[in-house]
């Protein structure tokens, strides 16, 4: 469970990210993040996983509280939350087994990783993970031999490899033609039923309301929705949106 306290993100320019924003996440829920260019979605994500840092509040992870844990104790929470980029992220010049073994990285020391010194369990545990995402046939190609997406379908079998409760996942389609986002959205649903927690960004309404248990909609940093696909009426809707990107 995933308990957001009072977070606030003031970035050094003075822009508001995140406004004291609460939410509880429970386990095994499929979240979709939605808001205006600006409105403090991927501060949001990011927020969770420390790759910013807030300046105020609380997240707690399973009641640990992640927003400033330090040293062992953020590598450990970190390791239980796999993130997913709107870019890839990936390396491109490894293949995509090796790619996908970097995500086991959280669980052993930095130097066995870089010597490619994997245990066997975690090279299976790559394979299965590949052979879920279909690319059971590419393992061994450079990843920037690979479509787009394939190479997001890469960064999601790296994601799931680490084992993680949770899955964040900023924009996971934006870089790649429309006809495949239902194929990444499909992957990280199944992914989710099988009990990982899933927190989607994403422009595209009705993909939200298609895969979502739960939405949850920003504005200038403020968490202004948080319900169900259904309670999103036109009304609701244009709160979410209000404003124009403009004035962010
Ligand atoms: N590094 C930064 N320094 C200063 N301001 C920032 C920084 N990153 C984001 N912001 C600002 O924080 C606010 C929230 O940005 P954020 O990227 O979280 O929005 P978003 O909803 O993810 O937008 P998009 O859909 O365009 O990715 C915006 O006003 C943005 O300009």
């Amino acid at each position: 469970m995933i308990q957001v306290q009072h977070l606030t993100k003031i970035y050094p320019n003075g822009t508001r990210g995140l406004d004291d924003v609460n939410v509880d996440i429970q386990d095994g829920e499929f979240v979709c993040v939605i808001g205006l260019s600006g409105a403090g979605k991927s501060t949001f994500l990011r927020c969770i996983n420390r790759l910013n840092d807030a300046t105020s509040g609380q997240i707690l992870i399973d009641g640990e509280d992640i927003a400033f844990a330090q040293g062992a104790k953020l590598r450990s929470l970190r390791r239980r939350i796999g993130f997913i980029f709107q870019q890839f992220n990936l390396t491109t010049r490894l293949t995509a087994l090796e790619n996908v073994l970097a995500g086991r990285l959280g669980y052993h020391n930095r130097f066995a990783g870089a010597l490619g010194l994997y245990p066997e369990s975690d090279i299976q545990l790559a394979k299965d993970a590949l052979t879920r995402v279909g690319l059971a046939d590419r393992m061994t190609v450079r990843v920037d031999q690979l479509s787009g997406g394939q190479q997001q379908r890469v960064a999601i079998a790296r994601a799931v490899a680490q084992q993680p409760t949770l899955i964040l996942a900023d924009e996971p389609m934006a870089s790649l033609d429309p006809k495949l986002s239902n194929v990444i959205m499909g992957l990280l649903k199944s992914f989710n039923q099988d009990g990982i927690s899933v927190l989607v960004n994403i422009h595209v309404l009705e993909l939200a309301t298609a895969y979502a248990d739960r939405i949850l909609g920003f504005n200038q940093g403020r968490l202004v929705f948080d319900g169900p696909p259904s309670a999103l009426t036109p009304d609701v809707i244009d709160r979410i949106y209000a404003g124009s990107v403009a004035d962010l």
